[in-house]
Order: structure tokens, then sequence, then C-alpha cells
């Protein structure tokens, strides 16, 4: 039985993780027929890190940049999105999502201001319309920013974060991409904010969570790359039983978001069941093995 530390999970090759996803935005990206990529700038570590994947893949000319704050976002965030555009050298917008938000509270009958989630997740989705908005007119693909841990665990807004075209740190557990942002050169102060979907005031993941991140990772990675069972993921990672219980459940009851809607069968051949466009004869398939 192997014993799984935090250093397990953090001590990956840097390089040629970064490389290996540059290959494939640019190979997608070209594929596509789209001329580049846009991306929400939170100033958070994962859109900061992704921001800069695509310019090393794309050049700065080909990415765009959205900050598109609510009175929820801190100015400390803004200041930071606003820096990595302009250190990164890429144009971006500027959008107060606050009109927005606010029209939907009007337009919506009984709108329950108190309800932090259903309330909460508007903004992500409102970002994604904003997102394809701009992606339809630049002819551009929707960049996602969702990493490994949170995919996983299911800690995103469906069709809110989650609606996107590619997810090029999606196989990266959260403690792997701050690590990759300082191999990237991204300040400290980024690379290692506490991490905040920023959907209600004072809201962080591990607050709402209970579970801090170093944890959520050393137990995936037991129970997803190694596939242990609860209680061999107990023995390997020291971590509490309850701990391990409640990482899974989540994995779980999340399944739902990380599928394509459910068809039922009436035909031969079903969608999503039995059919599917095969990609290897794109360059792709080189990215999915
Ligand atoms: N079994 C099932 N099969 C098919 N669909 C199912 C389903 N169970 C729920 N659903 C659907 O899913 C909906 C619930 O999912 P969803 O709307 O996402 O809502 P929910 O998962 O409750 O909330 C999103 C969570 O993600 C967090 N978040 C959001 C955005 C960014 C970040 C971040 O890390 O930055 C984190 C946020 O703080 C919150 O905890 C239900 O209303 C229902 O429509
Ligand atoms: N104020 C914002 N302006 C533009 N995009 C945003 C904003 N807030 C969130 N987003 C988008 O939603 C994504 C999901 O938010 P999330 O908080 O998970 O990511 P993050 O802030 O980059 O990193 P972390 O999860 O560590 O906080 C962001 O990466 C970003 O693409
Ligand atoms: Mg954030």
């Amino acid at each position: 039985m192997p014993r799984i530390t935090l250093d397990n999970v953090i001590r990956i090759d840097y390089e040629y993780a970064a490389r290996r996803i540059t290959d494939f935005i640019r190979t997608y990206v070209n594929d596509s027929g789209t001329t580049g990529a846009v991306i929400g700038l939170s100033g958070g570590v994962d859109s900061s890190v992704t921001a800069y994947l695509l310019v090393r893949a794309l050049g700065r000319d080909n990415v765009v940049g959205l900050i598109l704050p609510y009175k929820t976002t801190p100015p400390e965030d803004i200041r930071d999105a606003k820096y990595i555009a302009e250190t990164l050298g890429i144009k971006y917008y500027y959008i107060d999502i606050s009109n927005v938000r606010n029209a939907f509270a009007e337009a919506i009958p009984e709108f329950d201001e108190g309800n932090k989630v259903a309330t909460g997740n508007l903004l992500p989705r409102i970002r994604m319309t904003i997102l394809y908005y701009f992606a339809n007119k630049l002819n551009k693909v929707v960049a996602g920013t969702g990493d490994k841990s949170e995919l996983l665990i299911g800690y995103f807004t469906k069709y809110g974060d989650g609606g996107v075209d590619i997810l090029p740190i999606g196989d990266l557990y959260k403690t792997q991409v701050r690590y990759l942002g300082k191999y990237l050169g991204l300040l400290d102060s980024i690379a290692f904010k506490p991490s905040s979907p920023r959907l209600w005031d004072g809201q962080t993941a591990e607050g709402e969570l209970g579970v801090k991140y170093e944890d959520v990772d050393v137990i995936l990675h037991a129970l997803v790359d190694y596939r242990m069972n609860i209680e061999q993921a107990v023995e390997a990672t020291g971590k509490p039983l309850e701990l391990v219980q409640a990482v899974w459940r989540r994995v779980i009851n999340t399944e739902h978001k990380r599928r394509s809607p459910v068809v039922p069968r009436v035909s031969m051949r079903t969608l999503g069941l039995d059919w599917r466009m095969p990609i290897n004869r794109t360059g792709l398939s080189e990215f999915m093995e």
C-alpha cells in the first residue's frame, strides 16, 4: 500500500504539464477554425494560470480577457485581474455586471435574495453569457478555468463557470495549479491566494466546503488516480474516514455536472450512450489517451 502525501501530489514535472497544455490549446484552436480564446479574469489563481497558458500557446494578440465584477468582488481581485491582463499584454474589457444581475432580480417574481446559492449562481451564469457573446463576435473559443479538484467535487456552477469549450487545467489539482503558477512566474500573492468564488460576501471555498484543498487533493489522488476504495484511501493518506467519505460523496453526487444531459433511449442509437462522433481523426486524440 503506497503512502500518499501532499508531496506526491505537488511533485510533478511542471515544465511537461505546461508544454502538454499549451500544445493542446494550440491544436484545439487550430482544429476548431477559430482565432483564439476568450477568458474571464477573476484575479484568482485558476484564471490567472489559464491566461498565462493561453498566451504561451496562442500569442497575446489571440487572447481576450473579460473582467466582470459584481459588488461581491473585492477591489484587490479587480486589481490583480488587471495586473494579469496588462502583464500579459492582452486586450481586455471591464464590464460591471451589477446592472445585469439587478435586472434579473427585478424581472424574476418572488426573487429570493436570501437564497445564497440560487442568487449567487446567477453571477457565473451571467459571466458565461457575456463570454459567449464575445466568443461569437470574435470567432474564439471560451476557455474554462476549472481545475481537477473543482471538477471532481463539482465545486462549480453548472452551465455557469462550467459552461465552456475547453478546460486547459482540468487535469491538474488546485494545489498543482498553484505551483504551476509559480513555475510560470505568477506573483505568490496570486498563486497562493485563498480560493473563493466570491458569490456572496465573505465566501471562501474552504469555508463552504468544510475541507482544505490540501486534503481534498491528497484524498482525490488516492481515490481517483490510484483507484483506491474508501478504506484503502484512509490507510494510504492517513486522513479521517469521515473526510474521505465526504469528499467521495461530493464526487458521486455531482457526476451529473460532468456529463452531457441524459437522453432516454427510444431508437437504435442514442446520443451520448452509443453514438458519439469519433475524434481520433483529429490531432486531439493524442491529448485524450
Ligand atoms: N442528479 C442530478 N441530475 C441532473 N441534474 C441535477 C442533479 N442534481 C442536481 N441537478 C441540477 O443541478 C443544479 C445544481 O447545480 P448548480 O446549479 O451548479 O448549483 P450548486 O452545485 O448547488 O451550487 C454551485 C456550487 O459551486 C460553487 N461554485 C460556483 C461557482 C464557482 C466556484 C468556484 O470554485 O469558483 C464554486 C458554489 O459556491 C456552490 O457551492 C440543480 O438545480 C439541478 O438543476
Ligand atoms: N470577477 C470576475 N471577472 C471575470 N471572470 C470571473 C470573475 N469571477 C469569476 N470569474 C470566472 O469564473 C471562474 C471561476 O471562478 P473561480 O473562483 O473558481 O476561479 P479563480 O478565481 O480563477 O480561482 P480560485 O478558484 O482559486 O478562486 C474564474 O476563473 C473566472 O474565469
Ligand atoms: Mg476565485
